[in-house]
């Protein structure tokens, strides 16, 4: 494993668009359970299948690819790599790993290259969570979303992360190997095949309805999963902090996360994990939401497509703002492209290549990146807390029925690759 091309570590900023690293977030917030430390979060690719969501593995399978591509041509080992562990993982207050190298356990000796993807920014989203090399350059990482750092997973490469101490901090965490009997692909085509005969060929808008069928609709793991237990991941707990004032602490992962956002079940009475199969209705600030839900994951993952669907939004005015400020700035408007012309707010975001092509294009412009990301920063800080006071009945509606169409059209497409990931074996998306 010493015979590698390429310096042993590197770090490429914004490599994910800001778009990418919003519908990954809001898959894990959707689909995440207690992970496997104390206050870590985790959402694996063979967890989304498991949970009637294999239709979200797609927005992560290309980001993957490319990062593995990178991997492979940094350190000359093209076509040589497998992905060993694919998994969005976030990190709460407390949460915190000392010097280490990724592969320094018996059964970690298969994992030769790390990478790991930024998914949200320190400073503004979290506190603490800063990532060190124990020696050699650069030093220090200061995650911020797009950035991807890659090294090798061996002891050339001891690194630790600071304590969180606050917010939380989200990850695309990536293994790669050359020991094809660790592929990851493997396990999952063939959990993917056991599923295949249920949901294709059935699959349309319909079964998303609610009161359709439940094929296609996300479902919950066992409840201890979601279990916050005691003090644990506070930050996900619906205390003082969060919109709604609740007379009793939620222990609930999935409960805490839609109270942040000024949410709530509509149970009967105590809340027990044995309700977390049946419909239920959700209530926004104590207001009944029209809306029924076949399950609380559902409500849950159309509650973070709706903060999703927002935050795109938010994006593209905070892009159109910047375009103004560089256009009036270089006046000869190179590169210009335009931005919040679509119907819906996600018709560009697979892929992030709208996102993507104009953040390139504002690295081809010759100005000055970091101060309109401030100035894009602060726009959309401002417009935040505009949005906490508003919440339109009609636009949650809006984003529901968007979440059916997005959610639908990726199932189509798993259902369209499964025969060629059967006879490739590799989970490669190849829109
Ligand atoms: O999240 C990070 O920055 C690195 C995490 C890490 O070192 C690990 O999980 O082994
Ligand atoms: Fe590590």
């Amino acid at each position: 494993m010493d015979d590698f091309a390429g310096a042993r570590r590197l770090v490429l900023p914004q490599l994910l668009s800001p778009a990418e690293c919003k519908e990954l977030e809001f898959i894990h917030k959707s689909c995440g359970v207690v992970g496997y430390r104390p206050w870590v979060l985790s959402t694996t690719l063979c967890h989304l299948v498991a949970t009637n969501c294999a239709n979200l593995i797609l927005p992560i399978l290309p980001i993957r690819e490319k990062v593995k591509e990178i991997v492979e041509e940094h350190f000359g080992r093209e076509y040589e790599l497998f992905t060993e562990f694919t998994g969005l993982i976030s990190w709460t207050k407390g949460a915190k790993i000392g010097w280490h190298s990724d592969d320094n356990r018996p059964y970690l000796k298969q994992r030769h290259f790390s990478a790991v993807c930024y998914l949200n920014n320190y400073e503004e989203d979290f506190k603490g969570g800063l990532f060190h090399f124990e020696e050699g350059d650069p030093q220090t990482v200061v995650p911020s979303a797009g950035t991807v750092v890659i090294y090798t997973a061996d002891e050339k490469n001891m690194h630790c992360v600071d304590e969180i101490t606050d917010g939380e901090r989200c990850t695309l965490a990536l293994w790669f190997t050359l020991n094809k009997a660790h592929d990851e692909d493997e396990k999952l085509i063939q959990q993917l095949s056991a599923l295949s005969s249920n949901f294709c060929g059935v699959m349309s808008d319909q079964i998303l309805e609610q009161g359709g069928l439940t094929l296609g609709l996300p479902v919950s793991a066992s409840s201890i999963m979601y279990n916050l237990n005691g003090s644990v991941q506070q930050d996900e707990r619906s205390d003082e902090k969060s919109e709604v004032a609740e007379e009793r602490p939620v222990d609930d992962l999935r409960l805490g996360r839609m109270a942040r956002l000024g949410f709530t079940c509509s149970f009967s009475s105590n809340y027990s994990g044995d309700e977390q199969d049946r419909p239920v209705g959700i209530l926004y600030r104590h207001e009944e939401v029209p809306c029924t839900f076949s399950n609380m994951m559902h409500a849950l993952q159309v509650i973070q497509f709706h903060h999703f669907r927002r935050s795109i939004m938010k994006l593209k005015s905070s892009a159109d703002a910047e375009e103004t400020l560089a256009f009036s700035k270089i006046h000869d408007g190179t590169n210009r492209e335009s931005l919040g012309k679509e119907n819906s707010p996600l018709e560009n975001t697979h892929g992030g290549t709208q996102a993507r092509r104009t953040s390139e294009a504002h690295l081809d412009a010759d100005i000055d990146v970091r101060s309109k990301r401030r100035l894009a920063m602060k726009t959309g800080r401002e417009m935040q807390c505009v949005e906490t006071e508003i919440f339109e009945v009609r636009d949650f509606i809006e984003s529901w029925k968007e979440w059916k169409a997005y959610s639908s059209n990726l199932w189509d497409q798993v259902c369209n690759f499964l025969p060629t990931w059967k006879a490739t074996r590799l989970l490669v998306n190849h829109t």
